[in-house]
């Protein structure tokens, strides 16, 4: 593919049929933000925990409304090609899942250019780790990523707990509008601040990890989707991983979610009865 044309397909803001480039990304921002508030002012929350000593190296605990002896745990790792927003836009789906007797968890890690790919691989992981000894109590953990934290969802599935001082057993995860190899961005904007070499990416592609991802969580029930309007570059990222983890034999489902681009289909989130928040229900047995 020609670098110009290999640009645009990783630019998920010029494949929007609702809106300018500027204007999707605008209103994305603002969608996440206000759903956090909202989520904030519901939902009794515990803000800033630390899973680390670096200063992103926190999360934000959104606790449910009602009460339940089946309380399941989602964690949230938001996207922005690893070099935007935080945990501070990252609460929005507590808005459904608080009154659904759900917690949800959104993990801060230090974007580009402060943080690295591996920096904030080994802190999507960790903070799984603080998690779990903090909340043993919990009835199931599920992971949720969008975008680069779909990405770094799928890193945290791949992982060889062995070097950890616990091994969490992750029951379902919800990737939405991913990256899995990293490789074809290198020669693009989006490697500017990451600085990537070819090494850096090929340790940090889920694609080159799926046997290490059926060692660890082989029981895991796990959702590959993209939107409708997501470029056919990023489309194609979701159904090649899509493809191997079904071929690795894994309990995995593809979901084309139509009327989507790449920002809204992440933002809906927020509605109860938007189709990925009854998926994510669905799979904690809370629909
Ligand atoms: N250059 C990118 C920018 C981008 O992806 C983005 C920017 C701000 C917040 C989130 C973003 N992406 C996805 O989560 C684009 O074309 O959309």
């Amino acid at each position: 593919m020609k670098e110009n044309e290999l640009e645009k397909q990783y630019s998920p803001s010029q494949w929007s049929h609702r809106m300018s480039t500027d204007d999707v990304i605008k209103a994305h921002v603002a969608a996440l933000k206000s759903g956090t508030e909202k989520a904030r002012a519901i939902a009794q929350n515990i803000l800033d925990v630390p899973y680390g000593e670096e200063d992103e190296e926190k999360l934000d605990v959104y606790m449910p409304i009602s009460s339940s002896p089946d309380v399941p745990l989602v964690v949230y790792i938001h996207g922005g090609y690893w070099q935007f927003l935080s945990k501070e836009e990252s609460g929005f789906m507590a808005v459904p899942l608080a009154q659904k007797g759900v917690v949800v968890v959104a993990v801060d890690y230090s974007i580009a250019p402060k943080g690295n790919m591996d920096l904030m691989v080994s802190q999507v992981r960790r903070s799984l780790v603080t998690i779990i000894q903090q909340y043993s109590h919990i009835s199931g953990l599920y992971l949720c990523g969008h975008s680069a934290g779909a990405h770094l969802a799928a890193m945290v599935l791949s992982t060889d707990w062995s070097e950890y001082s616990v091994s969490p057993e992750i029951k379902g995860a919800l990737l939405v509008s991913g990256i899995y190899n990293l490789l074809p961005i290198l020669s693009t904007y989006v490697n500017e601040p990451l600085k990537m070499t070819e090494e850096v990416a090929l340790r940090n592609s889920p694609s080159r990890f799926v046997s290490q991802l059926k060692a660890s969580t082989s029981g895991c029930d796990i959702i590959v989707a993209v939107a409708q309007n997501d470029s056919p570059e990023f489309r194609k990222q979701s159904e090649d991983y899509f493809k191997s983890l079904q071929a690795a034999g894994l309990n995995v489902t593809f979901e084309d979610i139509p009327y989507t681009d790449h920002f809204n289909i992440i933002e809906q989130l927020v509605d109860e009865n938007y189709y990925l928040t009854q998926l994510l229900l669905k799979m904690m047995g809370k629909s």
